[in-house]
């Protein structure tokens, strides 16, 4: 990859490449864009194939991160780091630690949580080296793992896209099928099992099905099946990429609407649901609530307040659906237009200088420390 040109082309602000030999960390941080504040997004830990493959993912996370925070009224901007490695054999309390030395080396420009293969404990461990880390425990005053809020936030705006497809929000006796049953997932069940929804679910690993299995009464399937059997809503809670010419074509399912970052492989499989008459939530609207429940530590964290916002996700999943049939353009790229629009107004409106101007959650990191 040609990285400086690729940075330009989606206006990338920073990427910084992050080693410690001694604790084996491999990292990449990437902050795409601050002009709502400073850079909020988790860690994901993964056994990438390749450094270039870390690279493309951490690129692309990082830019969904600044639209997701801007489209859901934060003051945020958009960043996400990657750690090389397997999160079940290659973590050690040095590694964090160095890794939490980088992040405080870029002096509140990028704020970390967790994300897929990281947990409230490695932000624990990271805590210790910088207080630009949210999801740490909640002993240390912070909201704690974001995956519970994150799965609110999906129920919520799942039940929106039901409206939109099925002229009604009720998921009663809607059948839908979960690709991952991890920490997102395991929430979300929760809440569609209570409503009387019926779940197909897959993962690769046992243990995750087993535990949906007897929780919630069910049914697995493989994880090659899951695009081909009939329900009513397909939820991508696994990782990226999965929403693709091949899978298109298998789903009977008439709403995708899940946890996963970046479902979509190409911008085109976008275009593509929309002629095919496919209610798709976009990802980074619907996936919010982890990112609006950690924001709420900005004013001292509430839970209740926190979870009211994180239930907006529910109106903005509307309003997507509203520009997308005013404007006749897929929801993918509606959602792209209320961010960037967002983004560009606030933009101009700080062409005036403020002296000594510092973003709330820089006040927080630093009162606290
Ligand atoms: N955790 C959050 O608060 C949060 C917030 C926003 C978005 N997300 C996104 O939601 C997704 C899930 O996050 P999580 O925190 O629940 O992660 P997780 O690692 O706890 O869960 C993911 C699950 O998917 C399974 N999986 C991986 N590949 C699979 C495949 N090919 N088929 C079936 N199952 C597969 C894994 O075994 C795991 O159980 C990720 O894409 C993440 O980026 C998470
Ligand atoms: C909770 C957030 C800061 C990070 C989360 N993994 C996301 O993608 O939104």
């Amino acid at each position: 990859m040609n990285l400086l040109e690729t940075m330009q082309q989606s206006d990338y602000e920073e990427v910084v490449f992050c080693q410690d030999r001694q604790s084996g960390l491999k990292a990449i941080i990437a902050i795409h864009d601050t002009t709502l504040g400073p850079a909020l997004g988790g860690t994901r830990m993964w056994a990438y194939a390749s450094e270039e493959a870390a690279l493309t993912d951490v690129l692309r996370l990082s830019r969904g991160m600044t639209y997701k925070n801007a489209v859901s009224g934060l003051n945020l901007g958009g960043g996400k780091a990657v750690i090389i490695g397997n999160p079940k054999a290659d973590k050690n309390e040095a590694m964090f630690r160095a890794f939490g030395r980088y992040i405080q080396g870029l002096n509140g420009r990028y704020i970390t949580a967790e994300d897929v293969g990281t947990t409230e404990d490695d932000m624990n461990l990271i805590h210790e080296e910088t207080e630009y880390v949210t999801g740490v425990s909640e002993t240390y005053g912070s909201s704690g793992n974001p995956s519970p809020a994150t799965a609110y936030g999906v129920y919520q705006g799942m039940k929106a896209a039901a409206l939109e497809a099925f002229g009604t929000d009720s998921l009663e006796g809607r059948t839908v099928a979960v690709q991952g049953v991890g920490n997102v997932a395991y929430h979300l069940c929760s809440y569609l099992h209570q409503e009387g929804a019926r779940l197909i679910v897959t993962d690769i690993d046992k243990e995750a099905v087993r535990r949906a299995l007897e929780a919630y009464g069910a049914k697995a399937v493989s994880p090659e099946d899951i695009y081909s059997v009939a329900c009513d809503i397909y939820a991508p809670c696994a990782l990226g990429a999965t929403v693709n010419d091949q899978t298109i074509s298998q789903l009977k399912a008439r709403v995708i609407a899940g946890a996963a970052n970046n479902q979509l492989q190409e911008a085109r499989h976008g275009d593509l649901l929309y002629e095919l008459g496919i209610v798709y939530a976009p990802d980074y609207v619907l996936n919010a609530g982890g990112v609006i429940h950690i924001a709420d530590e900005l004013n001292g964290y509430n839970r209740e307040r926190a979870y009211k916002k994180v239930g907006e996700i529910y109106r903005n999943i509307r309003r997507v659906f509203e520009i997308s049939a005013e404007q006749g353009i897929p929801s993918y790229l509606a959602a792209d237009r209320l961010a960037e629009e967002r983004i560009a107004g606030l933009h101009a409106s700080r062409r005036t200088f403020l002296q000594n101007e510092q973003h709330a959650l820089s006040r927080r990191a630093v009162s606290r420390g």
